[in-house]
């Protein structure tokens, strides 16, 4: 069955992204797209500054960009894609619920909140439920489920697979993380190029929360956060695309490498038009994975790892993902297929 769907934030660099993934989308009608007053009643091609490497789609570059208010939103659209700033979307999303529409967000607003369900599907999509709650606290006939940052993305379902087969007890992570998550106008060429930043303001914080809160058990009422201790280190480093992190998984007893690839590389995927097959993608060869050779794999939807180690109690590996596919655009659309899937809309 085939839904109507809009993007809030369609100009930037996160909109572009969802463009590209719900115009062929066989389960989403794109019909709505806004951004802010600036780009509001002008076409589509003329408000984006377009960036990716292909034309804009035929059927969207002639679409007249909204307003982001309810108002100038069509009723009848079933689902809205947010990629708004995170101050813009802690103010418009909530409004939107309310007015009945169901939002797929990739905002960091709400992320943490009791009763907004934070998903990764391959990883707890019964979170999903979460949304029972939500609608009875808020009287809302919307709905508002968020995705994660997309470092904690990159790594969550490597940790979802060793915390089943094992048990994970500790988790210290460094990322190297590409310049598109701090969008297009995020650092400028004088400050990356031949140049290293170790510092992304509250990222390090996200990680170690928003891990905790997916690994976490979902009893029908409340989410009770995973007890792993997580402490993060976050770097900018001058790739386009692709985060790649440095994880070392405290399991709380001697595993072989052989044993840890092996979780990973078992660990299930699901029947969603954007789930990748295998979700998971281990590398034998020690230098991979690499962001410009590895970060397109599943259609940049896939998660790889390599580089596996013995440590006193635990497994040291390198992980990676694409930032704004698997990490932020494809995320959304992944939690609006499973809504689809689980009847929200
Ligand atoms: N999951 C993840 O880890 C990632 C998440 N993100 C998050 O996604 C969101 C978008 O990031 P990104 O695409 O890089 O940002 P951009 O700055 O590239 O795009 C922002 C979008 O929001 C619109 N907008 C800005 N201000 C307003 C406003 N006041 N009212 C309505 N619309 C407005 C812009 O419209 P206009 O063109 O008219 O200004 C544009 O469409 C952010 O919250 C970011 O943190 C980003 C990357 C990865
Ligand atoms: N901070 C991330 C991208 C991002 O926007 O994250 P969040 O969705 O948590 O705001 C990066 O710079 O790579």
């Amino acid at each position: 069955m085939s839904h109507t769907v809009g993007i809030l934030g369609a100009t930037g660099a996160v909109g572009q992204r969802l463009v590209q993934l719900l115009d062929p989308h066989p389960e989403f009608d794109l019909v709505a797209l806004t951004a802010s007053d600036d780009s509001a009643g002008k076409s589509y091609r003329e408000a984006a500054k377009w960036r990716l490497d292909f034309a804009i789609p035929d059927a969207v570059a002639e679409m007249t960009v909204r307003r982001t208010d309810a108002d100038d939103i069509p009723d009848d659209v079933d689902l809205l894609f947010s990629s708004l700033p995170s101050s813009v979307g802690e103010r418009v999303e909530p409004g939107l619920c309310e007015a009945g529409y169901v939002v797929s967000s990739n905002s960091s607003n709400d992320r943490t909140a009791d009763d907004v369900p934070l998903v990764v599907p391959e990883v707890n999509a019964d979170h999903i439920d979460l949304l029972e709650v939500q609608r009875d606290e808020r009287g809302w006939d919307g709905a508002l489920v968020k995705n994660p940052n997309c470092s904690t993305i990159t790594m969550v379902p490597t940790l979802a697979a060793l915390d089943r087969a094992f048990e994970l007890d500790a988790v210290r992570v460094s990322t190297l993380q590409a310049v598109s998550g701090a969008g297009y106008d995020g650092v400028s060429s004088m400050e990356i190029i031949d140049n290293a930043i170790p510092h992304i303001g509250g990222e390090e914080q996200k990680m170690e929360s928003e891990a905790r809160k997916l690994l976490g058990g979902f009893d029908g009422a409340a989410v009770s956060w995973h007890d792993a201790d997580v402490a993060a280190s976050c770097n900018r480093i001058p790739t386009l695309d692709g985060h790649l992190e440095n994880v070392w998984a405290d399991l709380g007893e001697d595993v072989t490498t052989e044993d840890a690839a092996d979780a990973l590389r078992e660990f299930p995927s699901l029947d969603l038009p954007s789930s990748p097959d295998p979700l998971i993608h281990v590398f034998e060869e020690p230098d991979r994975p690499q962001p410009r050779l590895d970060r397109m794999r599943g259609d940049g939807m896939a998660v790889t790892a390599g580089g596996f180690r013995e440590t006193s109690g635990g497994v040291q590996y390198n992980c990676l993902a694409h930032n704004t596919l698997r990490g932020a655009a494809g995320a959304s659309v992944l939690n609006g297929e499973l809504l689809a899937d689980s009847g929200y809309i």
